[in-house]
């Protein structure tokens, strides 16, 4: 089976779908993927004409190799079914389901999409941002295969939590954990929450540094001056290429050797040290491939 998070899906830009400009501008910029976003950046007034957009602009196929998916209004609101319906005739790479607080939600859109006659090439990203969700994330992650994604939404959770919004994020952590692990359980995708201060590029490299020791495998974006630092960030650097080379030539003149263990710069390596080294080198050729 192909690890779906070797597929690179570092920067992952939101645009408000009822903003036909940035709906343009998108087809040029260097995006991994592109949510055309129906819900919170969409005003009640503004939803109809936006869930047109979003549709002729999925169903174009004039944004390259970047994966574009849209974002639906929550299940418990009027614009959900025709959302949906409207998505599945577009056929986007996934169609993005916020607030999903059960796996029976992941399902009940499953069974929309199907109905509305969804190609089978359109995923499920479900989005992780209540209360709820975390206690459920693992059951959420596996409801369905068609959910390859799940994404944080880390301002509606602080909202809920009645967190504040800090560096370092010591009140989301323990929600971001459990999200991981439930992705990492199941072998989904997942990707960190956005970082609001558009003008402060040097806290949104702090924080994508940290999704990334986390283990997150690219970040939600909302300005395109966030994509560089995203793309960079998330990618393996040069150093992580070369040091997991090194690994894998050691630990073969090892195994040539008849020995399971080695070090390397003065630290031990296992097998398991191999598989990650191997994973790099695989998402680092994948996004050289971009
Ligand atoms: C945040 C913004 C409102 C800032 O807008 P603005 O001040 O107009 O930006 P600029 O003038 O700096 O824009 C410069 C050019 O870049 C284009 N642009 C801006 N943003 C985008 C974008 N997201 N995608 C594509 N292009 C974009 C502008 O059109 C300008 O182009 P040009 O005129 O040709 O120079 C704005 O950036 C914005 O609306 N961002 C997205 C907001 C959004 O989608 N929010 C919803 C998702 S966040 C969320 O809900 C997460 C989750 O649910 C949670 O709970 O956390
Ligand atoms: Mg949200």
């Amino acid at each position: 089976m192909t690890d779906s998070t070797l597929r690179p899906r570092r920067s992952v830009l939101y645009m408000p779908g009822a903003n036909e400009r940035a709906l343009e501008k998108a087809k040029t910029l260097p995006t991994d993927a592109l949510i055309l976003d129906l819900e919170d950046s969409v005003a009640p007034d503004a939803k109809a004409d936006a869930r047109k957009r979003v549709a002729a602009a999925a169903a174009s196929g004039e944004y390259g190799y970047r994966e574009v998916t849209i974002r639906v209004n929550a299940p418990d609101t009027v614009w959900h079914a025709d959302d949906l319906r409207a998505a599945a005739e577009a056929g986007p790479d996934a169609v993005v389901v916020p607030k999903v607080d059960s796996p029976e939600t992941v399902r009940a859109v499953e069974r929309a999409l199907e109905a509305a006659g969804a190609p089978d090439r359109t995923a499920i990203w479900a989005m992780i941002e209540t209360p709820l969700a975390m206690f459920d994330a693992r059951a959420i992650a596996a409801a369905s295969e068609r959910l390859t994604v799940l994404v944080m939404g880390t301002n509606d959770l602080a909202k809920e939590l009645h967190a504040e919004h800090v560096p370092g994020r010591a009140p989301l952590l323990t929600g971001l954990s459990l999200a991981l692990l439930a992705a990492r359980a199941t072998g989904k995708t997942i990707l960190d929450g956005v970082y609001n201060d558009v003008q402060d590029l040097a806290g949104f490299e702090a924080e994508c540094l940290q999704g990334r020791q986390f283990g997150f495998d690219g970040k939600t974006l909302i300005h395109p001056k966030q994509l560089e630092p995203c793309n960079r960030l998330f990618a393996p650097s040069e150093d992580a290429v070369a040091h997991s080379r090194r690994i894998i030539e050691a630990f073969d003149q090892a195994t040539s050797e008849g020995r399971g263990v080695v070090t390397v710069d003065g630290r031990m390596i296992e097998n398991l040290h191999v598989e990650d080294a191997r994973r790099i080198l695989a998402l680092a050729g994948a996004v050289a491939g971009r």
